[in-house]
């Protein structure tokens, strides 16, 4: 399988509107085709600022990113139907169905109605909603929640996705399923950029991390690599090690 660059992140800074620091500073990544690639770091770190970068969400001050598919640079028009984005926030409408929140989504992406009907159905089947898919999602439990995001992120099959905490506040079985279709996806050829606070689920899940503090890597790499290097018995050990024991408030 093709293992050369899928984004190329060039001196990424970000410093928001009002603020007097940097969230960002110089971030340099490759992330590989076929990466399961973890952004991980204490509170305020600059994680969901990078990601939201890297999906076009909100623009660097300084930077570039390429993007390719197998090895070919995308752009910006490409962009849109090969890149996509599980927020943090639930990103749909609560007093709709999961069926007409996809068709909603959907609509915004180059599908005919047969192939968006279709997809509906798989993503909803895989994601085990068939049989919620007309209730309004209101009335669901946080894990169905998250995965109806999950399901809106993936409905035009995007071959670069970004999850921002994707497992946050769910019972272990569907956070168990949420990994589980994520690997099923990754192993399919989508590379993944993920973030979370869970470190033995990132430690299963991902193979490469950058581990990010008040907005610089600290360390970046293959997992196990970094792991023997730093003489770390796991990835929680080896964030204490090198973020330290002090809160981020
Ligand atoms: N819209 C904004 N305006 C000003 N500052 C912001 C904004 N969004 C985030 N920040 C600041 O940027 C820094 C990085 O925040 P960010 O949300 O990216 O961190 P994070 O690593 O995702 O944190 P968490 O793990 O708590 O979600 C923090 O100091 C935060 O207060």
């Amino acid at each position: 399988m093709y293992k050369g660059p899928s984004i190329q992140i060039e001196n990424i800074t970000k410093r928001y509107k009002s603020a007097e620091e940097d969230s960002l500073s110089l971030v340099s990544l490759q992330i590989n085709e076929s990466d399961v690639y973890g952004l991980l770091g204490p509170n305020g770190a600059g994680k969901t600022t990078l990601i939201s970068i890297l999906c076009g969400i909100i623009p660097p001050s300084q930077g570039s990113i390429q993007y390719y598919i197998a090895g070919k640079k995308i752009n910006e028009q490409e962009r849109r139907s090969l890149l996509g984005f599980v927020p943090q926030e639930y990103a749909f409408y609560q007093e709709l169905t999961p069926r007409q929140n996809l068709d909603y989504f959907g609509a915004m992406y180059n599908l005919s109605k047969t192939e968006l009907s279709e997809r509906i159905d798989k993503l909803l089947d895989e994601l085990g909603l068939a049989k919620v898919a007309d209730k309004e999602v209101f009335t669901f439990s946080g894990g169905m929640k998250r995965r109806v995001n999950l399901a809106i992120g993936l409905i035009h099959r995007p071959s670069i996705l970004f999850l921002d905490e994707p497992t946050v506040g769910v019972d272990v079985q569907s956070k168990n399923a949420i990994i589980k279709y994520l690997e099923e996806i990754n192993r399919a050829g989508t590379t993944i950029v993920y973030t979370s606070h869970h470190m033995s689920e990132a430690e299963e899940f991902c193979n490469r991390i950058a581990l990010i503090d008040h907005g610089k890597v600290v360390v970046e790499g293959g997992l196990s690599e970094l792991l023997i290097e730093n003489g770390a018995a796991n990835l929680q050990s080896l964030f204490i090690k090198l973020t330290g024991e002090e809160y981020r408030d």
